[in-house]
């Protein structure tokens, strides 16, 4: 199993080896005709916490269907943990950015925390503490019996976000998850998530559009281009990403590495250069 050299930010300790968990091998798709992807080659490691942005139409959220297993590539190979990825499977969940319709309405908060657990056919008696053990950790415990509409949007994003983890997934794919909120209650998901990965391990990739959202929750950005070619190919940039943790909103977007990274990454968000 190959490994990647990665500092450990937590601790200051020296280099530590990270498995990969998901591999890009020269990953190409087309859809309706048109190179979404080039050959795109990427390693992941375990507990990584990979950020995706470029402009719009750049095959963002093709990435993570792929990785997910979704989106068939017509070149290279997308391998998770070193086996070849065939289709979807309960080890890779999916967080949308459309909360709404994500959730059944009909459902109360922990009913729909429990489809998870149904879907992996957990015990019926096993699912009520489960479920109630995955809302404490998103700070829900009091909210279990409420339907999603009694909820505001940041409350239901997180229901979305229990109920994945609930499934216990090796890899949360996140699409523009905090797109839709309010600036307050987007700041306090990021670093809510920031900590639940943190806590669990877990391997995310997270697709924004908000280029400081991106610096602020990732070891590594990765940074699309739209419409490949094989001059200028779809992996524009792989920026990693060495500020301390934990984070917080002020002291660390007023870092000085923070706001050099932001400069950066500007071009590739349609600013331009890319
Ligand atoms: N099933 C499909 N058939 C044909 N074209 C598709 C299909 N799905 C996506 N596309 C096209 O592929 C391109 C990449 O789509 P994708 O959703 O991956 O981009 P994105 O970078 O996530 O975009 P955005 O930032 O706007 O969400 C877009 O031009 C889209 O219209």
């Amino acid at each position: 199993m190959s490994a990647l050299p990665v500092i450990d930010i937590h601790t200051g300790a020296a280099p530590v080896l990270r498995e990969t968990v998901l591999e890009f091998d020269q990953v190409a798709v087309q859809l309706g005709g048109r190179q979404i992807l080039s050959p795109t080659s990427l390693k992941i490691g375990r507990g990584e916490f990979i950020t995706i942005i470029g402009p719009s139409g750049c095959g963002k959220t093709t990435l993570l269907r792929a990785a997910a297993g979704f989106v068939r590539p017509e070149g290279g190979a997308v391998l998770r943990q070193g086996r070849l990825v065939g289709g979807p499977s309960r080890e890779v969940a999916f967080v949308f950015q459309d909360y709404a319709h994500a959730l059944l309405p009909w459902r109360t908060v922990q009913g729909n925390v429990e489809l998870a657990l149904e879907a992996a056919q957990v015990p019926a008696t096993e699912r009520a503490p489960r479920a109630q053990q995955v809302l404490q950790t998103v700070g829900l415990a009091a909210h279990a019996a409420k339907f999603p509409a009694q909820l505001s949007g940041g409350m239901q994003q997180r229901v979305q976000i229990a109920r994945c983890l609930a499934q216990q997934p090796e890899l949360m794919m996140m699409d523009e998850p905090f797109g839709a909120l309010d600036a307050m209650t987007r700041e306090g998901l990021q670093d809510e998530l920031a900590r639940l990965v943190r806590e669990t391990g877990l391997t995310v990739l997270f697709v924004t559009h908000d280029l400081e959202e991106a610096i602020y929750l990732a070891d590594r950005v990765v940074a699309l281009r739209a419409n490949p070619t094989a001059e200028r190919p779809s992996l524009a940039r792989v920026i990693d990403v060495n500020l301390p943790r934990p984070r917080e909103q002020l002291a660390t977007k007023e870092h000085p590495e923070f706001l050099r990274l932001r400069r950066e990454l500007y071009g590739y968000l349609g600013h331009g250069h890319g």
